[in-house]
């Protein structure tokens, strides 16, 4: 099918409340959507990197910019492509994996739609729920700390995870789980805020039975936390670290994760997520889905993905209105823990155009 052209879609989607973690607060996500309108129909795509370069080196505006002025150019000049050629195409732009994910993401949906296809049975997964985990961030107290964990379990998710920092760890755990016992599925995640030196003070954690640690130090440094998981009995997972399978295959082989956090767009895209999910699976190393606070676009694509069976942790996929009072798509919405895995052609989603005109901020038609 001929490409029509893309559609550049920047959206502002206020946060219920703000989300604080060791690298920044936000109270807002700012994210890039395309539109890739094809002769036999479109496909949706969401960029993950946040307005700031902090969580990684990408960045909203600078995402925007290299699909611009850089991918979309190859991927018109190849004609007619096909997802599964999408990262060889673009292999010759160096990084960039956000926004190389969020064109592999429209590409996909565009062609799974055209094929009536659910992602879910692409991937050919079988699960139509799967559990949904918790984010919460560095609260102003210990007792909206307590609070706030107290909702989401009543809600009833079976997994929480909290945002720690230094001065922010041992006693928000041990505090939880005074209040809410030892059964509770808890784990942290500190987005890389320690050092090695901080290893007999993360020992602290280890009392708590928690499933793991996730990203303790620095994004870059496999060797050190191969060190400390010597150091340290709960179990260490790795997210910002991940960025492609090779980094997974060396993180494995090194013992630097005992666990992986997959994320399709800093990995490149939901096919490169697949190879990690696949590579893992053949080293018994446990994965689960993590969250960009995505719309329900990458949300729904996100929880197809996590139907697949080596995703046997709860992972950060939890109902549209953990993060927003109104999604741009249907909500996704938490029913006994779980979550459902969207059956529609696809990737599962599509905006609606009156949430979607509400949040947008600027739309840009790039002809093919
Ligand atoms: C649900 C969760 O904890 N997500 C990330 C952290 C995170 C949180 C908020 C973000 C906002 C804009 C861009 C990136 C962001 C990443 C994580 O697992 O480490
Ligand atoms: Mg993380």
């Amino acid at each position: 099918a001929k490409l029509i052209g893309v559609e550049l879609v920047r959206v502002t989607m206020p946060l219920k409340q703000p989300f604080r973690t060791s690298f920044g607060s936000e109270t807002a996500r700012d994210i890039l959507l395309l539109r890739w309108v094809r002769s036999d129909g479109e496909g949706w795509g969401e960029c993950v990197a946040g307005r700031d370069p902090l969580y990684s080196s990408e960045y909203t505006d600078g995402a925007a910019n290299v699909i611009r002025r850089f991918l979309l150019p190859r991927l018109v000049a190849d004609g007619d492509i096909r997802a599964e050629s999408v990262a060889g195409v673009l292999e010759p732009i160096s990084g960039h994996r956000m926004a190389k994910a969020a064109v592999e993401m429209a590409v996909l949906d565009a062609q799974l739609r055209a094929e009536d296809r659910p992602f879910a049975e692409y991937l050919g997964s079988s699960r139509s729920r799967i559990p949904a985990g918790v984010s919460i961030g560095i609260q102003p107290s210990i007792g909206q700390l307590l609070d706030t964990v107290g909702g989401f379990l009543d809600e009833g998710y079976p997994r929480i995870k909290l945002k720690i920092e230094p001065g922010w760890d041992l006693e928000p755990v041990a505090r939880v789980r005074e209040r809410f016992g030892a059964d509770v599925l808890l784990q942290v995640d500190a987005n890389a805020a320690y050092r090695l030196s901080d290893a007999r003070h993360l020992s602290g954690l280890d009392e708590f039975g928690l499933l793991l640690i996730e990203q303790p130090l620095a994004n870059d440094d496999l060797r050190q936390h191969a060190e400390l998981a010597r150091l340290i009995s709960t179990p260490i997972c790795l997210d910002e670290s991940i960025i492609s399978a090779a980094a997974a295959a060396d993180a494995i082989a090194m013992r630097a994760a005992q666990v992986i956090n997959i994320k399709p767009g800093r990995v490149g895209g939901y096919l490169e997520a697949r190879r990690i999910h696949d590579l893992a699976a053949a080293h018994g190393i446990a994965v689960w889905c993590g969250g960009m606070l995505e719309t329900g676009l990458g949300r729904n694509a996100n929880i197809a993905l996590a139907s697949l069976p080596g995703f046997t942790l709860p992972g950060d996929t939890s109902a549209s209105d953990r993060f927003y009072a109104n999604d741009i798509t249907e909500p996704v919405v938490l029913r006994d823990g779980h979550v459902p895995v969207p059956t529609g052609p696809g990737l599962g989603a599509v905006p609606d155009e009156g949430r979607l005109k509400e949040f947008t901020v600027s739309r840009e038609w790039i002809p093919a």
